[in-house]
């Protein structure tokens, strides 16, 4: 074992998780031209997260959670800490967030670790990792969200192994992400300094069945066998603004 030999992370762009309750007593007490109001008002912002989109200064999904956790996720990505919090704040002010309680959230941003790169490159000048770390959200199906650590037990200390064992269980875990292509979509937000966990993980995929299976096959594979431990699960199905308002009507 070989202590500090830290690992050179690349980061992108800031990630914030807005986990979301309705009170569907307080919404359903509302008048109707109060809740249309509530409802214009959030979707003029969600035309503005799109609009952000399509200038790629980020990206944005809006998912219906399951579960009791929470009803909804805004999932942001952007440029600065800043824009985040004003996308929060600006939220906050809104009507229809006065019907809402905010069980959960995360923040992070997207990261990279260069376990697998190519040696002399700048990274950032490959467009296949600017595309990572900058990615623009796929508004897929469903979305699956979870925080996860790395152990730092006494034999199971991820952070006191060399970085070659590293780099070898990393690069197994790689080649079974890697079978999901096309079907899993990942986004791991670095969280270390920015919240409870390690790392927020988010998957996309248009087959739910498809988180079941990538995230039991991992359990099996020595990095997440031996090293993983795992916060809570969120899962959830896609929103547009006609099904936001169709999962509002009373
Ligand atoms: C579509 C699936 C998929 C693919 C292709 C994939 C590939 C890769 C590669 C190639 C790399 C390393 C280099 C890099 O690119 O960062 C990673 C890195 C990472 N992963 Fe991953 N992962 C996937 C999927 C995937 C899942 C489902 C999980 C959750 C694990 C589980 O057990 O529930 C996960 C976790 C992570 C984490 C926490 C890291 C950072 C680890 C660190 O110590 O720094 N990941 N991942």
């Amino acid at each position: 074992m070989s202590a500090n030999e830290a690992l050179l992370t690349l980061e992108g762009w800031y990630t914030y998780h807005n986990f979301r309750t309705i009170n569907w007593e307080k919404w359903k007490a509302a008048s109707a031209a109060e809740r249309q109001e509530a409802l214009d008002e959030l979707n003029a912002l969600i035309r503005t997260w799109e609009a952000n989109e399509g200038e790629n200064q980020g990206s944005t999904a809006v998912y219906s959670i399951l579960g009791h956790k929470a009803d909804l996720v805004f999932m942001f990505l952007r440029p600065t800490m800043q824009e985040l919090d004003e996308i929060k704040t600006a939220f906050n002010k809104t009507r229809f967030a006065a019907y809402t309680e905010a069980p959960y959230s995360y923040v992070s941003v997207v990261e990279l670790s260069n376990y697998v790169h190519n040696p002399g490159e700048d990274p950032k000048a490959n467009p296949h990792v600017r595309d990572r770390l900058y990615p623009i959200l796929p508004k897929w199906e469903h979305i699956c969200f979870y925080p996860m650590n790395k152990k730092r037990d006494l034999q199971d200390n991820w952070y006191m192994l060399s970085m070659q064992e590293r780099q070898e269980m990393m690069r197994s875990h790689g080649l079974i992400g890697r079978s999901y292509a096309g079907r899993v979509k990942q986004i791991i937000g670095g969280s270390v300094g920015f919240d409870d966990w390690e790392w927020g993980v988010t998957l996309f995929a248009n087959d739910p069945l498809e988180f079941k299976h990538i995230v039991y096959e991992m359990r099996f594979d020595e990095v997440s066998a031996r090293f993983g431990e795992f916060g809570n699960f969120l899962v959830g199905n896609v929103l547009n603004v006609e099904t936001l308002a169709k999962k509002l009507e009373v």
